[in-house]
């Protein structure tokens, strides 16, 4: 069994994944990191060198193959353009979605603006953001609106939400 974090980049899901890792004991695995290994690149490098559509295919084709238990699992924000991906980590555990306003998203993204984020040519970032909520809370057993939390706050209410499922 395993936990796993999904929702737009920058809604905690690395920095709140590794405090459930302790809360439950299990391991912590950050998507990304997993990729960069993988593929011994970096995330900018693939995105650069494979474009968007040929990022999505690896991490599609990594997340489908996570041979992994008892971890809490941090993905990338884009992990949902893969079914097979998402099918996957369902059958592996139970996936929690990071809700965030597009507003709290917009901000801490101008904060980490090095962050490589999975835009397409002439898509706005509110494009994006309505594109994914579906798919977010498509593929989601929890939905967790973290928009009032602190870190602490939201590790609290996913543990207590997690009770209820
Ligand atoms: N509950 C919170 N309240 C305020 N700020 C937060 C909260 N959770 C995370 N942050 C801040 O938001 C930023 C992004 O957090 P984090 O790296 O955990 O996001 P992420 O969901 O893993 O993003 P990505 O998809 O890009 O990996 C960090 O600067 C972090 O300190
Ligand atoms: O949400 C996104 O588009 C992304 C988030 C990051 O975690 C990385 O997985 C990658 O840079 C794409
Ligand atoms: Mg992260």
């Amino acid at each position: 069994m395993n936990i796993i974090l999904i929702g737009m980049p920058t809604a905690g899901k690395s920095t709140v994944g590794v405090i459930l890792a302790k809360v439950y004991g299990y391991d912590f695995i950050d998507s990304d990191v997993v990729i960069q290994n993988q593929e011994n690149r970096l995330l900018k490098e693939i995105i650069e060198q494979e474009g968007i559509d040929g990022f999505i295919a690896i991490e599609n084709r990594i997340h489908a193959s996570l041979n992994v238990d008892h971890s809490i699992i941090a993905t990338g924000g884009s992990v949902v353009y893969g079914d097979e991906a998402m099918r996957h980590l369902r059958n592996i555990g139970t996936v929690v979605y990071l809700k965030l306003s597009f507003e709290t998203i917009q901000q801490r993204l101008e904060d980490t603006k090095q962050r490589g984020v999975v835009l397409r040519e002439k898509q706005s970032l509110i494009q994006l953001y309505q594109e994914r909520c579906p798919l977010y809370e498509m593929y989601s057993d929890i939905i967790i609106d973290a928009e009032n939390y602190d870190v602490k706050e939201l590790v609290d209410e996913i543990v207590m939400q997690l009770k209820t499922v």
